[in-house]
């Protein structure tokens, strides 16, 4: 197990934590994103490249996405998202599956040190009823823990996929307002119930949305919330993301910060009528 207790204070210490924070001191002169997602894409083939066991990867991936945590809180990036499992990963091995199922048990543990460390409130956003009686007990109590911490905002997206985030919201919305207007014709639901009922609607949209291992693909990750966001296809496989590769992520988003920023506005204009 590569994850442990230490990893904390090996993040938060030594000469490589205090030019980390002179980079991003210069790095916050320049518009800084509210919101970055990311696909974790490629644990496996660097397990591969490594000669690891089979599945070490994975830990490997947990812990990148802690130090990125890390990262993102010294910048001053309020969101994180993480797609961790979707519901088609539930059709591979079963032995990968309870893998990675066992390691978001033990994260979550993790994540409540850290939480208390740099305030950090977590949500699981998916169809967490697919999740064992057990994780989705550690998530729920989890998610309360930390519902009173503002400083960085984690969502694991695990059991999902957008689809079925789309289709859920619009239940929801149709559910809603069948109780409370007494009609179910779908004429009635608006934009804004739909956007109510996102498993997503804790976050604002996505500034930018990066995919590690070399692939272009969102993958049924955020499709309706990534209209607008900066997309990075970065080469690297995922355990190998690194405070370089997001300061070059940030770097492109600030030379493309104008175009984006007009965007936002021209869509709220639209939407405000
Ligand atoms: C704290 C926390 C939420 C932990 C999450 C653990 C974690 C990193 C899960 C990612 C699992 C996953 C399906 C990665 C995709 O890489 P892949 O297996 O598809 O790799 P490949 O592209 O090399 O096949």
């Amino acid at each position: 197990m590569l994850i442990n207790e230490d990893v904390l204070g090996r993040i938060f210490s030594g000469w490589t934590s205090i030019l980390r924070k002179c980079v991003f001191r210069v790095l916050r002169v320049g518009p800084i994103p509210c919101h970055v997602a990311i696909i974790m894409d490629g644990n496996r083939r660097y397990a591969k490249r490594k000669r690891l066991e089979e599945g070490t990867g994975h830990d490997a991936g947990a812990m990148a996405l802690l130090y990125l945590l890390v990262y993102c809180y010294e910048l001053g990036i309020k969101y994180v998202t993480a797609y961790a499992f979707s519901i088609d990963n539930f059709k591979r091995n079963p032995e990968e599956v309870q893998k990675i199922m066992d390691l978001m048990m033990e994260s979550v543990f993790l994540l409540a040190r850290l939480s208390k460390v740099c305030s950090l409130r977590v949500h699981f956003a998916g169809n967490l009823q697919l999740l064992s009686a057990d994780l989705r007990t550690a998530a729920k109590k989890l998610m309360e823990n930390t519902a009173g911490n503002s400083n960085l905002v984690l969502t694991i997206c695990v059991s999902y996929t957008c689809s079925d985030e789309i289709l859920h919201a619009v239940e929801e919305s149709c559910k809603e307002k069948t109780e409370t207007t007494g009609r179910d014709d779908e004429s009635v639901i608006k934009l804004a119930d739909i956007e109510k009922h996102m498993y997503m609607a804790v976050a604002p949209d996505p500034d930018i949305l990066i995919r590690t291992g070399g692939e272009c693909r969102l993958s049924n990750f955020l499709l309706w919330q990534s209209c607008c966001c900066h997309l990075s296809s970065i080469f690297t496989v995922w355990p190998e993301f690194g405070v370089l590769h997001l300061v070059k992520v940030v770097l492109d988003f600030q030379h493309k910060y104008s175009y984006f920023a007009r965007k936002k506005n021209a869509i709220m204009e639209l939407e405000n009528g």
